[in-house]
């Protein structure tokens, strides 16, 4: 039998790969979620001897089952991430009660710099997606270390903050959350920027449809939503949101949809600030960041947005002192 070729979609063997550096609670959680999009094949590492390669076999057998054909690779060897499309770093340690995302600084600049350095070898093309807190420092410290452009590196939060915010405003209005859509800008912290004005149901701004100290005390739980979650599990934070939403930001690249997405993305002057990764909208496409929304903010907004701005400087000054002291070692 002779298959059919076609003009549009010329024969080709590029085996679309995502590498995900750190196998743990995020990582592993986020290998399922890629692998059973069917979006591509998969490479998980961890310095743990034994945790991603049980983690892949365990998915990889989970595939005839839930009906995809994605290869997963689990290793401890970064060569064999070589030539990835996208790579996730989740490598870090998260926060247990009582921790500010800040406080991972000395522990996580480290091995996000080792991580990047790695991966950048292996793969100079690949998108890189951040994942590890405190996030928005982290993405900088990345892209500190590994010079590509700007555009190439992320970090994922906004899409996490604002489907809890989604979540949380559903629940509230007994709605069903797919017609809910909310955005939440600035630092992935306690001082982020939920938008009650561009958050609506079907279209509806949610200032139409709840009072305002409603509306503060949804912010406030969304701006806690992270450590809500620390202080239930105790030994760790969230995963499976947190998986979804880089799910959602690994798919809009690799298909090149151009989704809108909260993203910890460069700015060049976009909302008045300069060399600094923020989360802010981004168009997400095959490039990467493909382009910045410039919403319009109220004086308040802008100033929360600064203020977001203000604590993520303080803390990569703080993880440029880690670094430069662990160097000297
Ligand atoms: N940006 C966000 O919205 C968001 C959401 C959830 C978690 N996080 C962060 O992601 C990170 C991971 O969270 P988790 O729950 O998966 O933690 P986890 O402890 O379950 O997993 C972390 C993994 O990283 C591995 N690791 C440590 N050092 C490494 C290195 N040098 N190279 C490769 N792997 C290494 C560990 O062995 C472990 O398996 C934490 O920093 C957490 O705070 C961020
Ligand atoms: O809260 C944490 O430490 C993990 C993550 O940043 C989250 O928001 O769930």
């Amino acid at each position: 039998m002779q298959m059919a070729s076609s003009m549009f979609f010329p024969p080709s063997c590029h085996p679309t790969q995502v590498s995900i550096i750190g196998a743990g609670k995020v990582g592993g959680t986020l290998a399922q979620r890629i692998a059973e999009s069917n979006v591509a094949h998969v490479v998980l590492l961890d310095v743990v001897e034994g945790l991603p390669q049980g983690v892949a076999l365990d998915l990889m057998q989970a595939g005839s089952v839930e009906g995809h054909d994605r290869k997963i690779l689990g290793t401890n060897d970064y060569a064999d991430t070589a030539g990835s499309d996208i790579v996730v770093i989740t490598a870090g340690r998260p926060r247990t009660p009582g921790m500010n995302r800040n406080d991972l600084i000395e522990t996580n600049a480290p091995i996000v710099a080792r991580a990047v350095t790695n991966v950048i070898a292996s793969s100079p093309n690949a998108v890189i997606i951040i994942v590890t807190n405190p996030l928005d420092v982290m993405t900088y410290i990345a892209w500190q270390v590994s010079q590509i452009e700007p555009f190439r590196i992320m970090g994922m939060a906004g899409v996490l903050d604002s489907a809890r915010f989604q979540a949380f405003i559903a629940t509230e209005l007994n709605v069903s959350v797919v017609d809910v859509n909310a955005t939440v800008m600035g630092s992935h912290g306690d001082l982020m920027v939920p938008l009650p004005r561009y958050s609506t149901v079907n279209g509806i701004p949610i200032t139409e449809l709840m009072d305002a100290e409603t509306i503060n005390r949804l912010i406030a739980r969304t701006r806690n939503g992270g450590a809500e979650i620390v202080g239930l599990l105790k030994t760790g934070g969230a995963y499976y949101a947190p998986a979804s939403s880089v799910r959602t930001m690994v798919e809009s690249i690799l298909l090149n949809r151009r989704r809108l997405l909260p993203t910890s993305a460069y700015l060049k002057g976009e909302y008045g600030m300069k060399d600094i990764f923020l989360g802010v909208p981004c168009w997400l496409g095959c490039r990467g960041v493909e382009g910045v929304l410039e919403l319009n903010l109220t004086d308040n907004e802008r100033e929360a947005l600064n203020s977001c701005a203000q604590s993520v400087r303080e803390g990569i000054e703080k993880a440029d002192a880690v670094l430069a002291a662990t160097a000297a070692v």
